[in-house]
């Protein structure tokens, strides 16, 4: 069976995505590996597996089962809930490969439906839903402990405000609080560089640094408001892959960015055996 893929990238969060309507391959945390994998395989922070609803052992309730499924593997191959930057490229892709009508439309994930809109310069938003803020929580990177809000965008985030994001070494596991993030967390930290446009670099939950993740932004954000005592409001966020846009409502979240593809090819049978 040839095996379809195509590379792309949010903001340089980079990914495999591979179109499976019907549910076919059995993609294994080891195959998600090295899938991943910048030697081995075709190198990644994710993978995104293009699915029907009807075709998931575990749809979630109610959803139409010719739906469009975000099936979204870290590079551990651990499952994650929701992937900002990789919803704009799936929606990117569903757009460009013409299985959906016009260029508004829902993307399911594990954390619920996301209407994402194309736009005709290939840039997405995505309505990234309702952000609950959980309190605050610690994490300590490189001797020092810093304080941070806490922030479920679909996942769960911890962002901290420091005074320069330059300085950080991110390339260990920086420490948490494993009683408040019991299922781990991804770490943001982020530097105000002006009223509405922070800074903001990344330790991702199953992936380690990446250079950028939209849902951390969606995060990010929330935090930078919350710093000025505000609820509500749109904040750029510069990542060390780009930049994206940002606006919290009372309701909802959106996210505005690039959905870029790079390459497209199919696996070899015997690569993809190798790793069953
Ligand atoms: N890069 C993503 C987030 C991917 C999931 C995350 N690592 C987790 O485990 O929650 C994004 O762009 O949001």
């Amino acid at each position: 069976m040839a095996i379809a893929f195509l590379k792309g990238h949010g903001t340089e969060n980079d990914f495999v995505l591979l179109p499976d309507p019907d549910g076919e391959l059995d993609l294994t945390a080891g195959r998600v590996r090295a899938l991943c994998d910048r030697q081995r395989g075709l190198g990644a922070d994710g993978v995104l597996r293009v699915v029907r609803a009807k075709a998931l052992d575990d749809a979630p309730a109610g959803i139409d089962g010719d739906a469009w499924f975000m099936d979204y593997r870290n590079a551990d191959g651990s499952v994650a809930e929701m992937c900002g930057n990789g919803v704009r490229v799936f929606a990117r892709y569903l757009s460009d490969a013409g299985l959906v009508d016009g260029p508004e439309f829902p993307v399911w994930s594990r954390a619920g439906v996301r209407p994402a809109t194309v736009h005709p310069d290939g840039t997405v938003t995505v309505d990234m839903g309702r952000i609950r803020v959980l309190g605050q929580s610690t994490t300590t990177v490189n001797g020092s402990t810093h304080t941070g809000l806490g922030v479920d965008v679909g996942n769960p985030h911890l962002v901290s405000v420091v005074d320069s994001v330059a300085e950080l070494d991110l390339t260990t596991q920086p420490a948490f609080d494993h009683e408040f993030f019991p299922r781990g967390v991804n770490l943001e930290f982020i530097e105000v560089v002006g009223s509405a446009e922070i800074r903001m670099r990344v330790h991702e939950r199953g992936v380690g640094e990446t250079r950028s993740c939209g849902t951390g932004t969606v995060a990010a954000a929330v935090a930078a408001l919350a710093a000025r005592r505000l609820t509500t409001g749109a904040v750029t966020v510069h990542i060390p892959g780009g930049t994206v846009t940002v606006t919290i409502t009372d309701d909802t979240s959106t996210l505005t960015g690039p959905a870029v593809f790079v390459a497209e090819g199919t696996l070899t049978e015997s690569w993809w055996d190798t790793y069953a």
